[in-house]
């Protein structure tokens, strides 16, 4: 018996669709109460804002990613929540597309305060059925987040041949032989099946981790770059995830890929939608084998609802959601990732899209 508050780590690579299958965990009735953590790449924080739930708390973790320099984050959020015993039945942790999923879960076992009280009820993995080959080529944290998972949602069947899911589905197995598999599109499953599964295997992980429950503090040995920031006029942010080599937390082997970088844009003048279209699909059909995810939240003139605007590679989706409230900013912010992304081309794209 234990009373410990079950976590549930979301994973899966850019795109593939863990906002999707949180929003209908959230959105179903569950007659729980959750507190959901988000943690994003590139600096204007969108997901946060994408993830619905009235009752939810959503703490966002910016800027970084989750697995090393917001790891002090996570422990800080988890250990305020703890203070406030009775708030809520479990914890939802949402990480960045990049996050080597093995730091985070490894919060939960060597940070003794986090350790006493929660405890690591799954990983959970979405893949994208229609990229997962492409990334196993060139994503090693796509492949981390497999050998990790206990869960597995092979997403987005739909956009692939029954002879292509089924080849995925015998690559992931290759990966992980363990991990329970479901093919799901929109993230189609029975929360059961996700949340308080009591499926975290430490034996395993430490088969594919020997140094899992290693605790050196991992904040001394670690001198990996963040990049920079630079602040422009015309209101951009770049941010460049520099990490040049295999790193070491805690004991664990841990790898970023230091092409990846993020440009985020935004606006507070309204955007022309007959602009606005013709410009970005010109630009993921350029550039879509760079741009791995686009996300935005846009404002256009004449239009009273938010524009939810999302891509990957070179599909994109987008719709009309909820009207702008009184009190909020109409501000459109728009977030590409990628590697060598044109960034001037982007920017001065986006501009010429204002109204
Ligand atoms: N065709 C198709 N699209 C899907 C499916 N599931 C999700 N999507 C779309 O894929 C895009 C990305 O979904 P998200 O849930 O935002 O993905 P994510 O993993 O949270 O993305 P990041 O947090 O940016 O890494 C959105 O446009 C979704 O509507 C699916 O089963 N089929």
């Amino acid at each position: 018996m234990t009373d410990k508050i079950p976590v549930t780590v979301l994973t899966g690579y850019l795109g593939a669709g863990k906002t999707t299958l949180l929003n209908r965990i959230l959105s179903e009735e569950h007659g729980r109460k959750y507190a959901v953590i988000v943690n994003e790449f590139g600096e204007i924080g969108i997901d946060n804002d994408l993830v619905v739930g009235a009752d939810e708390e959503v703490f966002e973790m910016n800027n970084g990613c989750i697995c090393c320099t917001v790891r002090g984050d996570l422990m800080r959020i988890l250990a305020d929540l703890m203070k406030r015993n009775g708030k809520f039945d479990a914890i939802i942790v949402e990480t960045t597309g990049l996050a080597d999923p093995a730091p985070v879960a490894q919060t939960f076992f060597v940070d003794e305060n986090v350790g006493k009280k929660t405890k690591l009820d799954a990983v959970v993995t979405v893949t994208d059925a229609k990229w997962l080959n492409d990334r196993l080529k060139d994503a090693p944290e796509a492949k981390n987040q497999i050998a990790f998972a206990d869960v597995i949602l092979i997403n987005k069947t739909d956009l692939v041949s029954p002879d292509e899911l089924s080849e995925i589905e015998a690559r992931i197995r290759g990966i992980n032989p363990y991990a329970k598999l479901h093919r799901t599109q929109r993230a189609q499953i029975a929360l059961s099946e996700i949340l308080e599964r009591n499926a975290f295997d430490l034996d395993r992980i430490l088969d594919i981790e020997p140094a899992f429950l290693e605790s050196k503090d991992h904040d001394h040995d670690h001198h990996h770059d963040h990049g920079h920031d630079h602040h422009h006029d015309h209101d951009h942010d770049h941010h460049d995830h520099d990490h040049k080599h295999d790193d070491h937390h805690g004991g664990i082997k841990h790898y970023h890929d230091e092409e990846m970088q993020s440009i985020s844009l935004k606006t507070d003048k309204p955007l022309d939608a007959d602009k606005f279209f013709p410009w970005v699909e010109d630009l993921v059909q350029k550039e879509g084998p760079n741009i791995l995810r686009s996300k935005g939240i846009l404002s256009f003139k004449d239009e009273d609802r938010r524009f939810v605007f999302q891509g990957v590679h070179m599909i994109l989706d987008g719709d009309h959601q909820r009207p702008w409230k009184e009190d909020e900013k109409r501000q459109s912010r728009i977030v590409f990732i990628g590697r060598n992304l044109p960034e001037q081309l982007i920017t001065e794209g986006f501009e010429g899209c204002i109204a």
